[in-house]
């Protein structure tokens, strides 16, 4: 594949210059320039001024190839003299795969990277009820994070009724590093769903040890690499999978999210009970679907009632952190497969959700009626 600039031909060109460029171009999954990690295979120059670049893949399936060829085309046409670029791909060896995955790991081969020393924010975003929104508003939440320049994961722990592949449009699975699995991109965001996982619509049915297990793996075994914010979009109400996580990660944060509706503010109250209970962090409510908007008149009607956010916040002792209308531009977005927060960025939903996301607080865990690290000797 070729990406060639319109300069007249030169004889003159630095290959070291070339590898340089090509070298610092970053894996969008690694998160690594190609030099650092080994992906950068032979580079030559030929007379005219071409310059050829061979990337060394991680599996010759990458689904980043398309967009390797357009960074390292761009990279190394600033280099004076270059006349074009030619870039081939070649696949690495499993010893190769294996050294790079241990790198990635850091040295750690158990556990995952999100424990107490982390300065990755853990928010849980958990809902009462199904269909309340919770993981339409988990989506734009991170996408309007990426856009503010934060590294930005989503873990699509909603592992009966996933919906992250569908609302961010990627549907391949991910690349597997020998046991380490890299995070689709879209949008700026890191994502791992179940939904990478498995064919077309398989039921999954993982209960006790097994969801256990998947979770840890989730944390674990996916290349996240260093997040400034993860988002764990949880199934909704107080099940398996939201105590497994407060196991893991004992300072994830509690998003809640609720309509106005007192039927799914009080199932919501379940869930923030039970994470006060827990003394797991609480960062605050997000109330959707508050009132519809009309897309011709701008009127906005309570659809759902009004106040269940207000109370909820209260009942737990949290903030209102916000009040995203219904309307038609959140709803139509998801179904496209493109976030809002990029389909529709003027759209009532989305102007909120980005203030929401703008002004996100970091709770900490309280130590009050935690059992401090003492042993006896
Ligand atoms: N503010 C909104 N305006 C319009 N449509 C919305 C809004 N919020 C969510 N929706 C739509 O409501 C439906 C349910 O949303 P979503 O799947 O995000 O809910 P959920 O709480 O994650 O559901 P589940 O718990 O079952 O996974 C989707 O069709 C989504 O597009």
């Amino acid at each position: 594949m070729s990406l060639l600039s319109r300069r007249p031909p030169s004889a003159d060109v630095d290959a070291d210059a070339v590898r340089g460029a090509a070298g610092a171009v970053r894996d969008p999954e690694l998160h690594l320039d190609l030099d650092e990690a080994g992906m950068l295979g032979d580079v030559t120059v030929d007379h005219d001024g071409t310059a050829h670049v061979t990337v060394r893949l991680t599996t010759p399936t990458c689904p980043m190839r398309e967009r390797l060829v357009a960074d390292v085309g761009t990279a190394v046409d600033t280099v004076p003299g270059v006349t074009g670029v030619r870039v081939k791909f070649d696949a690495m060896t499993d010893g190769e795969r294996m050294s790079l995955a241990s790198r990635l790991r850091g040295g750690r081969e158990d556990g995952h990277p999100f424990g107490p020393d982390a300065t990755t924010h853990v928010y849980a975003v958990a809902s009462g009820k199904g269909g309340v929104g919770k993981s339409t508003v988990t989506a734009n939440l991170a996408v309007a994070l990426a856009q503010q320049g934060k590294r930005v994961g989503v873990l699509d722990a909603d592992v009966w009724g996933w919906s992250v592949p569908q609302l961010f449009g990627v549907r391949h699975p991910p690349v597997a590093l020998k046991g380490l699995m890299l995070p689709l991109q879209a949008h700026g965001v890191s994502l791992m769903s179940v939904g990478f996982l498995v064919q077309g619509d398989e039921p999954v049915v993982w209960r006790g040890p097994m969801l256990h297990k998947a979770i840890e793996q989730f944390l674990g075994d996916v290349h996240w690499g260093d997040l400034d914010v993860l988002l764990i979009d949880l199934p909704p109400g107080t099940g398996d999978v939201t105590l497994t996580l407060l196991e893991l990660i004992p300072d994830a944060q509690l998003l809640a999210v609720t309509t106005p509706q007192p039927a799914a503010q009080t199932v919501a109250a379940r869930v923030g009970r039970m994470a006060r209970d827990a003394r797991m962090p609480i960062a605050g409510v997000i109330e959707n679907m508050s009132t519809l908007v009309c897309s011709s008149c701008d009127a906005e009607t309570p659809l759902f009632g009004e106040g269940g956010g207000a109370r909820l916040a209260a009942g737990i002792g949290t903030t209102l952190l916000g009040q995203v209308p219904l309307d038609l531009p959140l709803r139509t977005a998801g179904d496209l497969g493109l976030p809002a927060m990029v389909a529709t960025p003027d759209a009532p939903s989305v102007v909120e959700l980005r203030r929401i996301a703008a002004s996100l607080p970091v709770v900490r865990r309280s130590l009050v009626g935690r059992s401090l690290p003492l042993s006896v000797v």
